[in-house]
C-alpha cells in the first residue's frame, strides 16, 4: 500500500488536439515507463480508430513513479479522459477519481468550448487545476494571450501556468513538480469497509473484463469477495494491479489508489461505470454518490447491403458490444431493407465510430437509416385502459396512428458554442434555422460565447458538420441534455414509386416538414438512377403529399449508343452497370443506390 501523502491522482483535460495524449506519453517517458522507441507510437490512444482520428475514446490510466526535487518518490496516477461530448459521463467519472487536473491549452489556439466544459466539471469535483500552456515551440504560440484567456474566460489564475511543449520536451519537469507540489494527496480511511469506484471497464481477450477502480476507503486484494452495489452482483477478485503502462500485478490497492481488478467477469454489462464496489462480508453502508446509468440518445437502423451478411453483422455487432456497454442493439426487420439491427448510441460520433469499425474491421457494407432521438409519445386513453399510456419511440417506423397520439415530447439540449466574431452571424442563423432559442451571448477577446437551447433532433443530422464548415473549423461546440419538451412533431414518409421507404421516414417539426420534404425529394431525384419507367418521389405526412418530384423514364438502353460496334466498350458498360447493382437496394421495382440513404439525409445546401 502506498502512503497517502505520497500519492497524486490527476487527469488531463483539454480540447481535442491540444496535445493531451502527447503530454501523457511524455510524462510516462520522463518517469521511466517507456523508452524513446515505444514513445514513437502513442500509448494511451490504443485503438486504431482513436489513432487515426486522433481522438481518445476510452479512459485509460497509468501509474508513474516520480522522484521529486524534495528527494521523495511519489506515485502519480495519470488518468486520460475522452475528448468528445458524446463521452461526457466517462469524463465525469474519471475526474471524480482524481484530486486535480492539468488543464492543457494549445498556445496557438487558446481556450475552446470543450476546454470550458471540462474545466467546469473539474471545478465541480473540487479539483486543484494546474494550467499548462502547451505547444510553446510553435512559431504562432502566444502564451501571454492564452494566459489572459484562461483568466478572463475560464476564470482561473494563470500567472504560474506551466509553459510546455509536449512535442519537444520543454517544461515537462516543471509539469511533474507542479503535480507534486500543487495537487493535494487523496484522503481515505484504511480501516473503514471497502469502498471503490468503478471508473471504467473493457473486455480483454486474455483477462476477460478488466475493471479500472479508484479505492476510496479500505483495501482490495486478490481472493476477496466483492459486491457491485448498483449492479447487485458479487464476484471473486482474481487479479489486482496497475498499468505502468504495462500490466503489473500488486498484492492490493489501498485507499486513494487507482488500479485495476479482474474477477472472471465475462459480460461487460455487469460492470457499470460509476458503480460502488464493496466487500461482501463487511459492506459499506452507503454507495458513492452520483451513479448514473448511461442511456443511448441517438438511434438508427443498420442493415447489410447484402442480405446474406446478416449473420456476419450479428456476430460483429456482438463483438463490438463486448467492449462498449453504452452501445445497444436489437434486431429489426424492415419491409424494404430486410433483417438488420436497431442500434443506440451516445451521440453521432459514437454512431460513426461503430459504423466505421463494422465497415473497416469486419468488412461489412451497411445501410444506415436516418438517425433518430428518443421521443416520448403520450397516447390517448384507449377503451378498456385505466389510464393513458406513454411510450418511448426510437424508430419512426413504430410511430402510432396519429389519432391515438395526445402529444409528443422531444429531447432538448443546451449547447455552448464558441466562435470567432466574424462567423457569428452565420452561426446565429444556423441555430435559428434549427429552432434554437438563444439564451446568452457574451464576447471575450474577439470571440463570442453563445448559449442556445436546441431540439436534439435538429442537431443529430449534421449540425456539427455545418457548424464546422460555416466557421472554417474555428467554432467549437459542446452540449448536455436538458430534458423533454412538447413539440408539434409529425412523421414524414418518403414514397418512391408510391411505396414508402421506411429507412428514410423521419420525425420532423411540422413547420420544417415541407422544406425538408422538398429537399429530400430533390436529393433523391438526383441520387436514384433513371429506370425504364417514370418514378414519382413523394414526401407525405399521413395521407397528405407535401412535396413531389418525378424521375423521367429512361428512353434508351445504355448500350444503344454504341451501335453494337465496339464490343469491348459495350461489355465495360454492362459490367459497370452490374457493379452498380450490387450496391443497390430494390424497392418494389425501383433500385436505390446505397449512398442515397445517407446523402439524402444531409441537409446542407450546396
Ligand atoms: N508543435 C507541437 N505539436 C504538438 C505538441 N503537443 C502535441 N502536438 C501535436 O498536436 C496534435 C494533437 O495532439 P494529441 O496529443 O493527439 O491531442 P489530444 O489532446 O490528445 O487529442 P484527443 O486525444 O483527441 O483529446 C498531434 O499532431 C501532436 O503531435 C507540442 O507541444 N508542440
Amino acid at each position: 500500500m502506498t502512503d497517502l501523502s505520497k500519492l497524486r491522482n490527476f487527469s488531463i483535460i483539454a480540447h481535442i488536439d491540444h496535445g493531451k495524449s502527447t503530454l501523457a506519453d511524455r510524462l510516462i517517458q520522463r518517469t521511466g515507463g517507456l523508452t524513446e522507441r515505444e514513445m514513437s507510437s502513442q500509448v494511451l490512444d490504443n485503438m486504431d480508430i482513436e489513432k487515426e482520428r486522433g481522438i481518445t475514446i476510452k479512459a485509460q490510466t497509468v501509474r508513474l513513479d516520480y522522484t521529486a526535487k524534495d528527494g521523495e518518490t511519489y506515485v502519480l496516477n495519470l488518468m486520460d479522459t475522452p475528448g468528445h461530448v458524446d463521452f461526457a459521463y466517462e469524463v465525469s467519472r474519471s475526474l471524480a477519481a482524481c484530486e486535480g487536473a492539468l488543464l492543457v491549452v494549445d498556445a496557438a489556439q487558446g481556450v475552446e468550448a470543450q476546454t470550458l466544459a471540462n474545466v467546469y466539471q473539474s471545478i465541480e469535483h473540487d479539483h486543484e487545476i494546474v494550467p499548462v500552456i502547451n505547444k510553446v515551440d510553435l512559431p504562432s504560440a502566444d502564451p501571454d494571450k492564452v494566459k489572459k484567456e484562461i483568466e478572463d474566460i475560464v476564470g482561473l489564475p494563470a500567472d504560474d501556468a506551466v509553459l510546455a511543449s509536449a512535442k519537444t520536451g520543454i517544461g515537462i519537469d516543471e509539469v511533474l513538480e507542479a503535480i507534486v507540489t500543487r495537487i493535494p494527496p487523496p484522503k481515505g480511511d484504511r480501516d473503514a469497509p471497502l469502498k471503490a469506484m468503478l471508473v471504467d471497464s473493457w473486455y480483454d481477450p486474455y483477462l476477460g473484463v478488466v475493471i479500472l477502480i479508484r479505492v476510496i476507503d479500505g483495501a482490495i486484494k486478490k481472493g476477496q469477495n466483492v459486491k457491485f452495489m448498483a449492479g447487485g452482483t458479487t464476484h471473486l477478485v482474481d487479479r489486482v494491479g496497475a498499468f505502468r503502462p504495462k500490466i503489473e500485478q500488486l498484492p492490493e490497492l489501498g485507499p486513494g489508489e487507482i488500479g485495476f481488478i479482474t474477477a472472471q467477469i465475462k459480460d461487460i454489462s455487469e460492470t457499470r461505470v460509476g458503480d460502488t464496489i464493496t466487500d461482501v462480508r463487511r459492506p459499506a453502508t452507503e454507495a458513492l454518490p452520483g451513479f448514473k446509468e448511461v442511456q443511448p440518445v441517438v438511434f438508427c437502423g443498420l442493415f447489410p447491403v447484402d442480405a446474406a451478411d446478416f449473420e456476419k453483422l450479428r456476430e460483429s455487432i456482438s463483438k463490438l458490444r463486448l467492449n462498449d456497454a453504452s452501445f445497444s442493439f436489437e434486431m429489426e426487420t424492415s419491409a424494404a431493407l430486410g433483417f438488420g439491427f436497431r442500434c443506440g448510441f451516445l451521440g453521432l460520433l459514437h454512431l460513426e465510430i461503430i459504423q466505421e469499425r463494422l465497415t473497416r474491421e469486419y468488412d461489412l457494407d451497411l445501410i444506415t437509416t436516418a438517425p433518430s432521438v428518443v421521443y416520448k409519445i403520450h397516447l390517448t386513453k384507449a377503451a378498456g385502459e385505466a389510464e393513458a399510456r406513454t411510450i418511448e419511440l426510437h424508430n419512426p417506423a413504430d410511430m402510432p396512428d396519429p389519432n391515438r397520439i395526445a402529444s409528443i415530447e422531444e429531447p432538448w439540449i443546451e449547447a455552448t458554442i464558441y466562435v470567432p466574431d466574424e462567423y457569428l452571424g452565420s452561426i446565429l442563423k444556423l441555430c435559428q434555422d434549427r429552432r434554437g432559442i438563444q439564451k446568452n451571448l457574451t464576447y471575450v477577446a474577439g470571440r463570442a460565447q453563445l448559449t442556445y437551447e436546441l431540439p436534439l433532433n435538429e442537431v443529430v443530422f449534421d449540425f456539427y458538420d455545418r457548424l464546422k464548415s460555416i466557421s472554417r473549423g474555428y467554432a467549437s461546440f459542446d452540449y448536455h441534455q436538458i430534458g423533454h419538451r412538447e413539440g408539434d412533431l409529425v412523421k414524414m414518409s418518403i414514397l418512391v414509386n408510391n411505396e414508402p421507404v421506411d429507412a428514410l421516414s423521419m420525425i420532423v417539426h411540422r413547420v420544417a416538414a415541407e422544406a425538408r420534404g422538398r429537399h429530400m425529394c430533390e436529393r433523391l431525384k438526383d441520387l436514384i438512377p433513371r429506370h425504364l419507367f417514370k418514378i414519382p418521389i413523394q414526401a407525405a405526412i399521413g395521407g397528405k403529399v407535401i412535396a413531389r418530384e418525378t424521375i423521367a423514364a429512361l428512353r434508351k438502353d445504355v448500350t444503344a449508343k454504341c451501335y453494337g460496334g465496339d464490343i469491348s466498350r459495350k461489355r465495360k458498360l454492362l459490367e459497370k452497370q452490374k457493379e452498380g447493382k450490387k450496391k443497390m437496394r430494390e424497392y418494389g421495382s425501383v433500385s436505390i443506390p446505397q449512398e442515397a440513404f445517407i446523402a439524402a439525409l444531409r441537409m446542407g445546401e450546396e
